[in-house]
């Protein structure tokens, strides 16, 4: 989890190779409006990122009911949506990909070919709300892109 540019598919996808695991790209099951959106410069609402939550949630259920581990990138901004994807249960672990605002706009910037603006890095940050230790593990990303997923891949005891 983390805002726009933080790294989750970096990161997440390093992870998976490392582990050994499945790796899904959350951005890929946002429904076509919500793409449509956020290429034309406006902020998501709670009710655009609901169905693409819930969607998400029943991803993992799938995981789950087979008895398998997998990774997800999802910017999870919100504690509400981070309990959508819990759906009451303890076994969704979050990795908060953690940066600044100039740190991550000026990898936002250096990005080719991503539908989300940098300007709207902004609109993520004011939605954010930083998960406690409590809901996630924090890796700070102004460090290789190595020393993040050794960090990950520690902190979810998969290392
Ligand atoms: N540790 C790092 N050091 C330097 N650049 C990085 C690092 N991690 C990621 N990047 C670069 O930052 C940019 C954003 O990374 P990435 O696309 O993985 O983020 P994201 O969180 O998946 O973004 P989004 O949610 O917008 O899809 C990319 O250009 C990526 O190459
Ligand atoms: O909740 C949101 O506003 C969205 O999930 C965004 O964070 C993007 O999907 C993604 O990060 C693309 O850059």
């Amino acid at each position: 989890m983390g805002v726009s540019g933080s790294g989750k598919s970096t990161v997440a996808g390093d992870v998976a190779r490392r582990a050994g695991l499945p790796m899904i790209e959350g951005d890929e099951m946002h429904p076509a409006g919500n793409i449509a959106k956020m290429s034309q410069g406006i902020p998501l609402t709670d009710a655009d990122r609901e169905p693409w939550l819930e969607a998400i949630a029943a991803r993992i259920d799938v995981w789950r009911q087979a008895g398998q581990q997998g990774v997800i990138t999802c910017s999870s901004l919100k504690r509400a949506y981070r309990d959508i994807l819990r759906s009451g249960h303890t076994d969704v672990h979050f990795v908060y990909l953690k940066g600044s605002y100039e740190l991550l706009l000026d990898r936002m910037q250096h990005r080719k070919g991503h539908f989300m603006p940098a300007s709207l890095l902004r609109s993520q940050f004011d939605t954010l709300e930083e998960p406690g230790p409590d809901e996630a593990t924090a890796v700070s990303i102004d460090q290789p892109e190595a020393a993040i997923v050794e960090d990950a891949l520690k902190q979810l005891n998969l290392g």
